[in-house]
């Protein structure tokens, strides 16, 4: 099938080469001229595992093209999808600026029927949005029943790192849809990816759209609230890696997003938690939960500093070195990322910053260059080193050679923000490690 995705970033890109590898005929589009031309030559612009090797097999097998241009982009295609950006507005709602642009730039280039498919993530009420600027642009009439085009809720659900795996094997699709002869082409396109159980899910459109911050919002719950967990165990002398494994082996718990640490970042838990409060509030629903949830986080933030000022009472012109800048692994994106926070609290308060994360390095450059020190290696940035704080769990940071660790610092002290060494351990071998909630209650935390 012949389709086009509007939109080339982390969800339209890896949406785009993940139909392509399915066989189907896929022109991403993307209106950053630059962006375009370094996919044009076969260079992923995001670092996504096994992303690039795919864009250049579907771009040289013929299914897989790029172009600034919606029209010529949709010329063939039976779906157009739509996967721009939708940050928050001031208020805290979703910015639909970008999906309504795209969505009356698609009805302006209507040269057939169309399936116009809402990717992005979008608050409940947004197809029906997306359905009326079309009309207005056809000079339709709301509501009377048209064969132009339909529209199509299909929220994505793929994580960064993991995200081409996560579209070519989905844990489900979720299709919301009204009518019946579209949820059958919808059944069509996605069979490829759902041949090996992986269930196609057609409901309502706004049960779609609701599905989707539901879904982030519990993620990001169950992050904050073993969080709390965690604060409980640091003052109460438990370590939440066994509360973890004793809870999460109820399967009706589960064990994952159960990692307690110094809380979630990206660029979507933190903006749809937002967007989905602004969303209960406005239909009069307090949102209690999610606000707790977000404060949790911030709190969560905000930990390694308080240890490192608990450390050094008024201290400045410290050294502090910090692996990971990313806000997970296996990305480089540092979108609202905690090691962020740490980093500029200690710019801050006069600390001088030695960083290095694998991947990160060109985005944090863009922002920190001339600010921080960032070093080729891990260990480069800990010479003379008062503390380091582990940030994101890379797995290259999992077992360091502590002795030359420990050479290599001022003060031997790790601040493990993502729960990777056994305290005890480090504590024999002469260093000392501050986990979350690790059972610290003697650091008086
Ligand atoms: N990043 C993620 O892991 C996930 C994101 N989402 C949702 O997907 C949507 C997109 O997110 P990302 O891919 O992360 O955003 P992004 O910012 O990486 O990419 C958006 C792309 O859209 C392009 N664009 C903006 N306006 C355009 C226009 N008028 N015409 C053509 N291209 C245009 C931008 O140049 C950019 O390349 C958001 O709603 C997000 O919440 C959903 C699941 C996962
Ligand atoms: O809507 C989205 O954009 C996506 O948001 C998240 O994906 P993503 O933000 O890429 O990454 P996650 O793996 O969910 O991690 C988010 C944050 O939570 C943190 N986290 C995760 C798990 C955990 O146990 N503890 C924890 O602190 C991570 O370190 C990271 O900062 C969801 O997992 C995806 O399903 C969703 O599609």
């Amino acid at each position: 099938m012949k389709l086009c995705v509007v939109g080339s970033g982390y969800v339209g890109l890896v949406t785009a080469v993940g139909f392509a590898e399915m066989g189907h005929d896929v022109v991403g589009v993307d209106n950053d001229v630059r962006k375009v031309e370094s996919l044009s030559a076969g260079r992923s612009p995001i670092y996504e595992p096994g992303l690039e090797e795919l864009l250049l097999r579907n771009m040289e097998g013929g299914r897989l093209s790029f172009t600034t241009d919606l029209a010529q982009g949709m010329a063939e295609s039976l779906f157009c999808f739509i996967a721009v950006g939708t940050p928050n507005a001031d208020d805290g709602s979703a910015d639909l600026g970008a999906v309504l642009a795209v969505a009356r730039q698609i009805a302006r280039s209507l040269s057939g029927y169309r399936v116009v498919v809402v990717k992005s993530t979008v608050p409940v009420g947004t197809s029906k949005k997306v359905d009326q600027v079309m009309r207005e642009e056809l000079g339709l009439a709301p509501g009377v029943p048209q064969e132009r085009f339909d529209v199509v809720s299909n929220p994505e659900f793929l994580k960064e790192g993991s995200a081409l795996e996560d579209v070519l094997r989905p844990d489900r699709v979720v299709v919301g849809v009204d009518n019946p002869r579209v949820a059958e082409l919808m059944k069509e396109l996605y069979a490829p990816f759902t041949r090996n159980g992986h269930p196609v899910y057609l409901m309502d459109v706004a049960s779609a759209e609701l599905t989707k911050y539901a879904a982030n919002a519990f993620l990001a719950t169950k992050i904050s609230f073993i969080n709390k967990m965690a604060e409980l165990c640091d003052a109460s002398g438990a370590d939440i890696m066994n509360v973890r494994l004793g809870m999460g082996s109820d399967r009706r718990i589960g064990m994952p997003f159960l990692y307690a640490g110094v809380g979630y970042g990206g660029s979507c838990f933190p903006k749809d938690v937002k967007a989905l409060i602004h969303t209960g509030e406005a239909l009069g629903i307090p949102m209690g939960i999610l606000k707790e949830v977000e404060a949790i986080n911030a709190r969560q933030k905000e930990i390694p500093l308080d240890i490192i000022d608990r450390l050094h009472p008024g201290g400045t012109d410290l050294k502090v070195a910090i692996w990971g800048g990313a806000f997970k692994a296996e990305t480089d994106d540092i979108r609202e990322a905690s090691a962020l926070v740490t980093l500029e609290g200690c710019l801050a308060r006069g600390h001088r910053v030695a960083l290095y994360d694998p991947e990160a390095m060109v985005n944090l450059k863009a922002r920190y260059d001339g600010r921080v020190t960032f070093g080729k290696e891990p260990y480069e940035v800990l010479s003379g080193a008062d503390v380091l704080c582990l940030l994101t769990e890379w797995r290259v940071f999992r077992t360091p050679d502590w002795d030359r660790v420990k050479k290599l610092m001022r003060r031997a002290v790790v601040i493990d923000g993502r729960n990777q060494y056994d305290p005890r351990d480090l504590s024999a071998r002469g260093i000392e490690c501050y986990g979350i909630g690790r059972g610290l209650k003697s650091s008086s935390r």
